[in-house]
């Protein structure tokens, strides 16, 4: 009989994590609509904005969205939350992550406009419109849970104005170049969202609101008035609210829910798939500029 303790494991060698085939360039999975069926929300090229009341169930679903990218292995996140508990589970996930702090939130997003302009160079080099899939560059996450802690609380008028104005070109102008903003706000107020940056989100979510004002402000004026108000959502149905799309009508969708436990298990293994990717590959372009 042989010795096995003598054997070569045929497994030796180097490790490789064996990491998840998701793409962000492929819908995700957002959730189930009222008749039961899953939701998939094409995200790359697109913006995403959620509002409604304390408790409706935003974070949740920006845990959901981010969660979905980071197992992913063609985006790059970039995580801004001034709770730090949000979106903070993702932390070793993501390339940059901001807390409570506007001056580091602006410098970002300085670098994330420089990205912008490389990017744009290169396609302009290459004679080509937008980002494709398969591109060198993958696709960049920029995630804010409560926009108006930035926007509206934190620092004095001007950085406030300062990070209004770089969001709003992140916004305007990443969609052609693979970056895409999911934020998130607990006020929408027109002061905090005015129209001209909310129309330029091509997915507008609202969880329960207090009013109907507040959610005409997130899905567009008068679709209240055509019976979509998301202040009919039941309280105590965290989640729940309306989606619309670029040029659809409000449907109701109920998110899917990560559980704190749920994040630690997804957020532990894609930071070391990740750790080892980036451990293989050059620098992404967003560290790379920092
Ligand atoms: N899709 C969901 N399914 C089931 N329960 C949910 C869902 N989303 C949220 N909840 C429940 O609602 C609670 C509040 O959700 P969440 O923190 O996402 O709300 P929020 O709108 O971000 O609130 P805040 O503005 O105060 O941060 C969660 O702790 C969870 O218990």
């Amino acid at each position: 009989m042989s010795d096995s303790s003598n054997a070569v494991s045929p497994f030796t060698g180097p490790s490789i994590p064996v990491g998840s085939l998701l793409s962000f360039f492929d819908p995700l999975f957002l959730g189930i609509d009222e008749f039961g069926q899953p939701v998939y929300l094409p995200l790359a090229f697109r913006n995403i904005l959620m509002g409604g009341e304390p408790g409706a169930g935003k974070s949740s679903l920006l845990n959901t969205v981010v969660g979905t990218a980071t197992l992913c292995d063609d985006v790059n996140l970039c995580l801004f939350d001034g709770t730090q508990v949000d979106l903070g589970l993702w932390e070793d996930c993501a390339d940059v992550f901001v807390g409570p702090d506007l001056e580091l939130a602006i410098l970002t997003l300085e670098r994330l406009q420089v990205v912008m302009d490389n990017r744009y160079k290169f396609l302009r080099s290459v004679r080509q419109q937008r980002i494709q899939p398969r591109d060198a560059f993958g696709a960049i996450l920029l995630a804010i849970d409560e926009i108006a802690y930035y926007s509206a609380t934190a620092g004095d008028e001007k950085e406030q104005k300062r990070f209004s104005v770089l969001l709003r070109d992140i916004v305007a102008r990443g969609r052609k170049v693979a970056v895409t903003v999911a934020g998130a706000t607990q006020r929408p107020s027109s002061d905090i969202i005015p129209p001209s940056l909310r129309d330029i989100f091509a997915w507008r979510f609202a969880g329960r609101c207090t009013n109907d004002v507040s959610s005409d402000i997130i899905l567009g004026h008068g679709w209240v008035k055509k019976g979509y108000s998301s202040n009919t959502v039941d309280p105590d149905n965290q989640g729940c609210g309306y989606l619309i799309g670029e040029r659809g009508i409000p449907m109701l969708v109920k998110a899917a829910y990560l559980s704190n436990d749920d994040i630690i298990r997804v957020a532990d293994y894609a930071a070391w798939v990740r750790r080892t990717r980036t451990a293989d590959n050059a620098t992404t372009d967003l560290r790379a500029v920092a």
